[in-house]
């Protein structure tokens, strides 16, 4: 549709108590370093933009790349449609202090980025988490950069920064690569990275100096004391659903996890022997499922009451990213960015479903329990367990 309709198409607001504030953090000049964008509770501050929500046009290229279009095509084909698109937070917005807030890690698929889980951040961020989207360096982005200082021979305006940006683009499997290798490799990558991403927050709360490569002139030193470091989740979609099962096997200060969608082919076999004792929750779409992925889910072991499985019913794989929200009817159903359920209703069920079930896990003193019929697949749009047979095929 033209851009006045999309014009109503935007990424749902929080419908927590907080107002919302967002700013990215990126530490050292490496790709080694931890590279995020943090969704907070904010002071009501009327005077800060709204975020952009694709913050560079070389993630417009990144994308071009991973959908297999001409960059040429996909940079304006992008700009046109989402280019003025913002997320439903106030950039650098002061961080609200003065109360303890529990932490979310959150990863994101492939070929996706840290910032298009805005709709899935933001309300957790509403309803009272710091939320940190990492952005992973391990080629599975679109795209991704880390700044490196200009070598001293190029000119120097005083008004640029003497930082560049070095842009890592999507890695594409190459033919007769093995993708469960690629993949497994990656997903160790991602944990590591996950838990880097915590480890920076934890050392700004407990007010060490922050080295934000980011010039930005947001406020680091109010996170001080701020995190609920007794309280910390993961969260992830798709690939990054796979990341929250590794992260939960290699750091214990991870309480619990919510895999949306899971993507299970890079989790390893290691995996299931010394299985995750952390609670588990996996969210499913109806589409996104097939038997091999489901088996795997279940071998974690469904025996014990802390893992929960539902599934969305009319939902896809992209009813989780912020696209779903973006794209006018047509492109959405072209592109299976929506499903028959609305997509608003649909990442209602889910951060619901979630914020009980961190509640019950993280032993939060909020009101999420009301939604804890939801974890048990009870209610409208859902079910519980998945909606596949699961039965080996029967004779015929
Ligand atoms: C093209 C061939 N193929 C490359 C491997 C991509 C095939 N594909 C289905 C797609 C992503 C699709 C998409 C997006 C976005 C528009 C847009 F136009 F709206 F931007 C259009 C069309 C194309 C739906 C997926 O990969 C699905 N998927 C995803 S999608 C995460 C994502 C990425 C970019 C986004 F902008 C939004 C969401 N994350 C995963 O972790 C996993 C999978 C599959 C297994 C593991």
């Amino acid at each position: 549709g033209s851009s006045n309709t999309e014009k109503f198409y935007r990424i749902p607001e929080g419908k927590g108590p907080h107002s919302v504030g967002c700013t990215d953090l990126m530490t050292e000049n490496a790709a080694e370093g931890s590279f995020l964008r943090l969704y907070y509770p904010s002071c009501n501050a009327t005077e800060n933009e709204e975020a952009p929500w694709i913050p560079d046009k070389e993630y417009y290229h990144g994308l071009s790349d991973f959908l297999n279009m001409y960059r040429i095509v996909g940079e304006r084909l992008f700009q046109y449609y989402v280019g003025s698109v913002t997320c439903p937070a106030k950039s650098n917005a002061a961080f609200k202090s003065g109360e303890k807030y529990p932490l979310l890690v959150f990863s994101h698929g492939l070929g996706a980025f840290r910032t298009i889980y805005s709709a899935i951040c933001i309300e957790m961020a509403s309803q009272g988490f710091i939320v940190a989207a990492v952005e992973h360096r391990d080629e599975s982005a679109s795209a991704t950069y880390y700044c490196k200082r200009k070598s001293v021979s190029e000119p120097q305006e005083e008004s640029t920064s003497n930082m560049e940006k070095e842009w890592i683009y999507y890695r594409k499997l190459k033919s007769g690569e093995e993708e469960r290798s690629l993949r497994h490799r990656q997903v160790q990558q991602r944990a590591q990275e996950c838990i880097k991403a915590l480890n920076v927050i934890l050392e700004i709360n407990s007010g060490e100096e922050v080295m934000n490569v980011l010039n930005s002139n947001f406020d680091w030193n109010l996170l001080k004391d701020s995190v609920d470091t007794s309280r910390i989740a993961v969260m992830g979609h798709s690939f990054g659903g796979a990341t929250v099962i590794e992260s939960l096997s290699k750091e214990i200060r991870f309480r619990c996890g919510i895999a949306l969608d899971a993507w299970m082919l890079p989790v390893g076999d290691d995996i299931y022997q010394n299985s995750i004792q952390q609670p588990l929750l996996f969210i499913n779409s109806e589409k996104f499922q097939w038997a091999d992925n489901i088996l795997k889910m279940k071998k974690l072991g469904f025996n014990d009451t802390n893992k929960k499985m539902i599934t969305i019913k009319g939902s896809v794989h992209q009813s989780f990213p912020d696209f779903t929200f973006v794209s006018g009817e047509l492109i959405g159903r072209f592109f299976k960015l929506k499903g028959e359920i609305d997509p608003n209703e649909a990442i209602d069920i889910s951060n619901h479903a979630s914020l009980a079930f961190l509640q019950k896990h993280l032993s939060l003193k909020k009101d999420f329990s009301k939604w804890d019929s939801l974890v048990d697949g009870i209610g409208p749009n859902v079910i519980p367990g998945t909606n596949i047979d699961l039965s080996p095929a029967q004779p015929e």
